[in-house]
C-alpha cells in the first residue's frame, strides 16, 4: 500500500501541491489523471525525492519516503521513468540500462534477460548510443532501465507522450504483463482516456494540486470526465 497524506509542495512562493491524499493498492495499476499543470509531475518528483515536500507524509509499505535522499527509492524498490524520458544521450544502450544495476540487493553483474524479452529491440540496439535512437526506442530503453533493478512500484510519468501507436500498444501490453502477471504496483500519468482505460484498474483525478475524485476504472463518468479533464 502507498500512502500519501496531507502533502504540501512549493516552488518558491508558489504553492503546488495542496494537502494532497492518495492511496494507491499494492499490486494495483492507478492512473493519475487531470488538466494541465494540476500537478502531476510535481506528485510523481515528490515520491521520488527529486523535489522536496514541504510537509505530510509518503509512506510506502509503511516506510516513509519524505526527508529520505532520492537515492533511497531505487534501494526501496521503486522504479521510475520520467516524463521526457531522460535517457543519457552520449551512453549507449547497454550502458544506459547499467544505471541501475548498483541499486540492486544482490549486486547483480548483468542485466536482466526479463529485460530484453519485455523489449527485444533493446538487445539488437545494445551498443548505439542512447541519443541516436527513435523516441519510441528511447522510451523502452527508459523502460526497460527502471526494470534493471525488478522493482515492485514502477512509477511511469505519461510513457506515451510523442511515441507512435504499434510502440504505445507495446507499452501497454508490458505495463498490463508486469502488473497482472508479476504483481508489480503501478502508478501512471496518463493523458490519452483510452490507453488508461486499457491498462489501468483504478484513477485518481488531480484538480489544482489535491486528488479530488478517486474510483475503479469502470467508474470514470462522462461527467467526471468533463469536469476534471475536458478542455
Ligand atoms: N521548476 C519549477 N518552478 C516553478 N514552477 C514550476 C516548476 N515546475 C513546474 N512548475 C509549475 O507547477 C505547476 C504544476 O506543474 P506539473 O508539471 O507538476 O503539472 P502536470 O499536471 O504534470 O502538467 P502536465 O500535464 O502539463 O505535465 C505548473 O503550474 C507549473 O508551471
Amino acid at each position: 500500500m502507498i500512502e500519501i497524506s496531507q502533502l504540501n509542495q512549493r516552488y518558491g512562493g508558489t504553492q503546488i501541491l495542496w494537502d494532497l491524499d492518495l492511496k494507491v493498492e499494492e499490486g494495483s495499476c492507478t492512473c493519475i489523471m487531470g488538466r494541465n499543470g494540476v500537478g502531476k509531475t510535481t506528485l510523481l518528483k515528490c515520491i521520488m525525492g527529486l523535489l522536496p515536500a514541504d510537509s505530510g507524509e509518503i509512506r510506502i509499505a509503511g516506510d516513509n519516503l519524505v526527508g529520505r535522499s532520492a537515492e533511497f527509492r531505487p534501494h526501496h524498490g521503486i522504479g521510475y521513468v520520467p516524463q521526457g524520458r531522460d535517457i543519457f544521450p552520449l551512453l549507449t544502450v547497454e550502458e544506459n540500462l547499467r544505471v541501475g544495476l548498483p541499486c540492486r540487493k544482490d549486486k547483480l553483474k548483468k542485466i536482466p534477460d526479463r529485460v530484453y524479452d519485455l523489449f527485444p529491440v533493446l538487445k539488437d540496439m545494445l551498443h548505439r548510443r542512447g541519443g541516436d535512437l527513435s523516441g519510441g526506442q528511447q522510451q523502452q530503453l527508459a523502460i526497460g532501465r527502471a526494470l534493471v533493478i525488478e522493482p515492485r512500484v514502477l512509477i511511469l510519468d505519461e510513457p506515451n507522450e510523442g511515441i507512435q501507436p504499434n510502440i504505445v500498444k507495446q507499452i501497454g501490453d508490458v505495463i498490463t504483463q508486469l502488473n497482472r502477471e508479476e504483481n508489480m504496483t503501478v502508478i501512471l500519468v496518463e493523458q490519452k482516456l483510452g490507453f488508461a482505460r486499457r491498462v489501468g484498474q483504478q484513477f485518481r483525478l488531480m484538480e489544482k494540486g489535491r486528488v479530488v475524485a478517486s474510483d475503479a476504472m469502470e467508474h470514470l463518468s462522462e461527467s467526471l470526465i468533463m469536469q476534471h479533464l475536458a478542455v
